[in-house]
């Protein structure tokens, strides 16, 4: 049998669909009974006003305080929650959308200009190889670090569609003011001072896009786009399309986290987990397929500043609630070395 990399390396999942092929035996991760073990209701993720959060804006301090509350509870029930008036178009949503789709409209030749190394995340193809025993997922991403900009591999941006490289330019400026504003946000939603969660991330915290392509797939049912994971990140702004397919597990349950248009879900990671003490979890999400609908999201991961010391917030941690996690470095390495093998590291960082 093939091995996972040689798989990897061969062949693009949107190859395979294109050809007709059915999922050759290392996608395949599940059976017909968990799919058909009922269908995922819709999460009743909280939407939450960035308008009435801004200071910029005229709300009224009371509120201002409920909109808090309501972004707080989001966050310890779901972990997530649905952020819209964040300062983007919708227009300009639609945009990215668009050229995200029409990269992987393109000719396969053409975004092969772009691949990346089986062991590398930076480019296009599909996740760096998991270890022997873990499954593929049915998807293709390009994944290309934003900022800071000293930090990009110029050679991965595509060239092609024309307008790629100047709507992720304006997407990342948009992304950074998003982050500046959720972080003063939740911050003050712990009752913390509003710089805290931005000053323990770094002035050189990082953001990285990753722009997911799930395939249609005859056999959806023994397939997962994105196999059950929680983000290493601080936290991850995703954009989805109008199609259905992130889920999130709550209760042993698997919720599915319902399409707006205007909105980004904005999703703890691990490291946000670790700096709230635990208050806020990281959640455990995946992504289906879909026999005749494919489906685009733009995920961007924020993550503490490389080499940068986080760990529980002082205003969090007291005699009544000791730290539950030690500080870490550069968890998002040790989250990868667990992710490949199918498991969490979140238990690596506890006291
Ligand atoms: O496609 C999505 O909606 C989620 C993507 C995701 O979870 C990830 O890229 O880590
Ligand atoms: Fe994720």
């Amino acid at each position: 049998m093939a091995s996972l990399a040689d798989v990897l390396l061969s062949k693009r999942v949107q190859e395979m669909v294109i050809n007709g092929e059915e999922p050759e035996s290392l996608y395949i991760c599940r059976d017909e009974k968990e799919a058909a073990n009922g269908s995922s209701p819709l999460a009743p993720i909280p939407i939450i006003d960035l308008n009435l959060l801004s200071s910029s804006q005229l709300t009224s301090k009371a509120e201002e305080e409920k909109e808090l509350q309501k972004l707080k509870s989001a966050l310890c029930s779901w972990g997530c929650f649905q952020a819209i008036n964040h300062g983007i178009s919708s227009c300009f949503l639609d945009e990215i959308r668009q050229v995200s789709r029409e990269f992987f409209q393109q000719p396969m030749e053409e975004k092969k200009k772009y691949s990346k190394g089986v062991e590398e995340f930076e480019g296009y193809g599909g996740d760096p190889t998991p270890e022997e025993g873990q499954f593929l997922d049915w998807q293709d991403r390009l994944f290309l670090t934003v900022h800071p900009q000293d930090l990009r591999v110029a050679k991965f941006w595509p060239q092609n569609p024309k307008s790629f490289r100047e709507v992720l330019e304006n997407y990342t400026c948009k992304m950074r003011m998003v982050t500046e504003s959720v972080s003063k946000s939740m911050a003050k939603s712990l009752g913390l001072e509003e710089n805290c969660i931005l000053d323990e991330f770094g002035e050189g915290a990082a953001l990285q896009a990753r722009f997911n392509y799930y395939p249609c797939c005859r056999r959806p049912e023994i397939v997962l786009g994105l196999k059950p994971h929680a983000d290493g990140t601080g936290y991850t702004i995703i954009l989805q399309d109008e199609v259905e397919g992130l889920q999130i597990l709550q209760n042993q349950h698997w919720f599915t986290v319902p399409t707006l248009p205007e909105a980004l879900l904005i999703l703890m990671g691990d490291q946000m987990e670790i700096m709230t003490n635990g208050i806020w979890k990281s959640p455990v999400h995946r992504v289906v397929s879909h026999m005749e609908k494919e489906r685009t999201s733009i995920a961007v991961f924020y993550t503490p500043q490389k080499h940068k010391e986080i760990g529980p917030l002082d205003g969090l941690v007291n005699e009544e609630t000791p730290p539950l996690f030690n500080k870490v470095q550069d968890y998002e390495i040790t989250h990868w070395e667990y992710y490949q093998r199918g498991m969490r590291a979140l238990h690596t960082a506890r006291v």
